[in-house]
C-alpha cells in the first residue's frame, strides 16, 4: 500500500495552484488540488481579469470623447456603470469557463476538492469542507500556492469608513463621483485611469515622491504627466495621517511638505499592496518558515522542508500571474522529476496596462548602476514608429540598456501602445541571447509597433559609428560623400 493518499497535493488554485496541478497530472502523479473559494483565484476574479475589462470600458470612452483626432465627431459617452460591471462580471465568468472550471481539471485526472486547507503535520492537511466536515489526507510532496490579500497600513480612522480594495472594488454598482486612491502602485494607476475615464474625478496619494517606483523614473514621469493632463490629480510624498467619515463624504487628512492637506471624495480605494495569505495554512505545524512577507523558498520555489514547496504570492515575491505560473512550473518540475530548474530572475517582464500601456524586462538602470555594469542606453521615440502615427499613439519611448560592443540586451522598458506585446520581444531575446545586433538584423514587417524595436535596436549600429571609421570606409571602398554629423550623443537615425 502506498505510504500517502496522493503524490502531490496541491493548496490554492489561483494561476500558480491551476499551473501546479496541471503540470503535475501531466507528469502522471497522483495530484489533489484544495481551492477554499472558486477556482481561477485572485487573476480571474478580483485581479487581472476585471482590472482589464475596466481599462478597456475606460478606453473606449476616452476614444469616444476624443474621436475628432481620427476625423470623426468627439461625443460625450454615455456611461451605465451598472452595465460596464455586468461586462466584467460577464468577462470573467467566461474566462472562468473557458480555462478555470473543476472539470477542465478532473478531466486530467486531478482531484478538485472545495475546502480549507490547514496542515497538521508536514505530510498531512485537514480540509474543512463546505458541509462542515473534516477530510484528512497525505501527500509525499506539497505544493502551496495559497495566493496574497489586499493589505491596508494602519491607518487612523480607515476602519471607522467603508473603502474600496481590488475585492470589492468590481462588484459596486454606482461610479464614484469622486474617487480618492491611496497608493500609486500598478493598482492604484490602473485603477484610477480607468475610472476617471468612465467619469469620476480622482486623486492620488502616495507616500513615494513618484508613481510605480518599481519601474524606469523616466517613462513613469511622462505616464504621470499624460495621467495629469487626462484630469488625475497626484499628492505625492504625502504622510497619510487619518481618514474619516462626515455624511457621505470620506475625508483623507495628509500631510504633504510639511502642510496638512483634506481630500475629499464619495469613495476611497485602497491600493497600498498586497500581503501574503500566511495565517490559517497551519505552516507551523508543518514547521515551513515564513515571515510577514510570505513562505521563505529558495530559487527552486522550495521551502525549508524538502517536500514542501511554495509558489506565487503566497512567496511574496513576484506578484504576477505570469510570475506564478514560472514558479509553479519550477516548483512541479524539480519535486516530481528532479529536474533542476530554477526561478529566472534575470528576465522578469511586468507590464501595466495603463493608456499608454508600460512594460519593463531585465535589469533597471538603477540596478545596473549598483552592480557597477558598464552599459549603454538606446533611445527610441514612438514619434517615429509610423503604425503608433496611424493610430494617433505617437506618445512613447522604448529604452534598452545593453552593452556597447556587443549589443547584449540587459533589461528594456517601453512606455506606449502595445507596450505589454513589446516588451516579450525582448524578453525572448534576453533569454535566449539575441543582441541588439541581431534584432537590428531581423527582418520586421512595416508598419508594425515592432518594427519600433528593431529601428530601437537600429541605434546600437549607429551609436557604434565613428568619424573614423566612416573615413575607413570611404578610403577602402572610394566612397566620396560627406561624413554624417555625430556630434549628437542621441541623435536618432
Ligand atoms: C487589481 C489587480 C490587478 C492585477 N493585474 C495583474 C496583471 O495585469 N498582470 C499580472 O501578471 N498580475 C496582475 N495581478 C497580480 C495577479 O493577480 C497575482 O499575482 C496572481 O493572481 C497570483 O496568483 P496565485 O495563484 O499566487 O494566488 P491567488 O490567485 O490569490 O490564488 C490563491 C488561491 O488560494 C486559495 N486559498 C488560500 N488559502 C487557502 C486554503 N487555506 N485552503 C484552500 N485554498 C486556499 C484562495 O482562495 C485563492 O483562490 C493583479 C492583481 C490585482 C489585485
Ligand atoms: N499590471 C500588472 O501586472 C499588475 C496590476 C496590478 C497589480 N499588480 C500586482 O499587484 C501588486 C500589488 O499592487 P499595489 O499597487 O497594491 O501595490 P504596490 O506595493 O506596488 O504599490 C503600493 C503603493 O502604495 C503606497 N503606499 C503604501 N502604504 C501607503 C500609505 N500608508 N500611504 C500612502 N501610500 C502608501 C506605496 O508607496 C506604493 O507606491 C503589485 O506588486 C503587482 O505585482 C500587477
Amino acid at each position: 500500500m502506498a505510504k500517502y493518499d496522493f503524490d502531490a497535493i496541491v493548496i490554492g488554485g489561483g494561476a500558480a495552484g491551476l499551473t501546479a496541478s496541471g503540470i503535475a497530472a501531466n507528469f502522471g502523479a497522483k495530484t489533489m488540488m484544495i481551492e477554499k473559494d472558486r477556482l481561477g483565484g485572485d487573476c480571474t476574479w478580483t485581479g487581472c481579469v476585471p482590472s482589464k475589462v475596466l481599462l478597456k470600458a475606460g478606453k473606449v470612452a476616452h476614444q469616444i470623447k476624443h474621436a475628432s483626432q481620427f476625423g470623426l465627431i468627439d461625443q460625450q459617452p454615455e456611461i451605465n456603470f451598472e452595465k460596464v460591471i455586468e461586462h466584467i462580471h460577464q468577462t470573467r465568468q467566461d474566462i472562468y469557463e473557458d480555462a478555470d472550471r473543476p472539470e477542465i481539471f478532473e478531466d486530467m485526472g486531478i482531484e478538485v476538492v472545495k475546502g480549507v486547507a490547514h496542515f497538521l503535520d508536514d505530510h498531512q492537511v485537514a480540509i474543512q469542507l463546505e458541509d462542515g466536515t473534516t477530510r484528512r489526507v497525505s501527500a509525499r510532496y506539497f505544493i502551496i500556492c495559497a495566493g496574497a490579500s489586499a493589505f491596508t497600513p494602519p491607518i487612523e480612522g480607515l476602519n471607522n469608513v467603508s473603502y474600496l480594495t481590488n475585492d470589492s472594488l468590481f462588484e459596486i454598482s454606482d461610479l464614484p463621483q469622486e474617487l480618492t486612491v491611496i497608493g500609486a502602485g500598478p493598482i492604484g494607476t490602473e485603477m484610477a485611469q480607468a475610472l476617471e475615464r468612465l467619469g469620476s474625478t480622482v486623486t492620488v496619494i502616495d507616500v513615494a515622491d513618484r508613481i510605480m517606483t518599481n519601474d524606469d523614473p523616466e517613462l513613469t514621469g511622462k505616464l504621470k504627466e499624460s495621467l495629469e493632463k487626462e484630469g488625475i490629480k497626484y499628492v505625492l510624498g504625502a504622510e497619510v495621517k487619518r481618514v474619516s467619515q462626515r455624511g457621505d463624504a470620506i475625508i483623507t487628512a495628509v500631510e504633504c511638505q510639511g502642510e496638512e492637506k483634506q481630500i475629499t471624495g464619495d469613495q476611497l480605494l485602497m491600493a497600498t499592496g498586497r500581503r501574503a495569505n500566511v495565517d490559517g495554512l497551519g505552516l507551523d505545524a508543518a514547521g515551513v518558515e515564513y515571515t510577514d512577507q510570505g513562505i521563505e523558498v529558495n530559487d527552486r520555489c522550495r521551502t525549508n522542508k524538502s517536500h514542501i514547496y511554495a509558489c506565487g504570492d503566497i512567496t511574496g515575491q513576484y506578484q504576477f500571474t505570469h510570475m506564478s505560473e514560472h514558479m509553479a512550473k519550477v516548483a512541479t518540475t524539480h519535486a516530481l522529476l528532479k529536474f533542476p530548474m530554477k526561478i529566472d530572475r534575470k528576465n522578469v517582464p511586468w507590464v501595466t496596462f495603463t493608456d499608454p500601456e508600460l512594460g519593463h524586462v531585465g535589469a533597471t538602470e538603477q540596478e545596473l548602476k549598483s552592480n557597477g555594469n558598464s552599459y549603454e542606453t538606446y533611445r527610441f521615440p514612438y514619434s517615429k514608429i509610423d503604425r503608433a502615427l496611424t493610430e494617433a499613439e505617437g506618445e512613447g519611448l522604448i529604452k534598452i540598456h545593453a552593452k556597447k560592443w556587443n549589443g547584449k540586451i540587459y533589461g528594456a522598458s517601453v512606455l506606449g501602445a502595445h507596450a505589454g506585446e513589446l516588451i516579450s520581444e525582448y524578453a525572448v531575446a534576453m533569454k535566449n541571447g539575441v543582441t541588439l545586433r541581431n534584432l537590428a538584423d531581423t527582418i520586421h514587417p512595416y508598419p508594425t509597433y515592432s518594427l519600433g524595436a528593431r529601428r530601437a535596436a537600429d541605434q546600437w549600429y549607429i551609436k557604434n559609428q565613428s568619424e573614423w571609421q566612416i573615413k575607413f570606409f570611404q578610403k577602402i571602398f572610394g566612397l566620396r560623400g560627406d561624413i554624417p554629423d555625430l556630434s549628437d550623443p542621441d541623435r536618432i537615425v
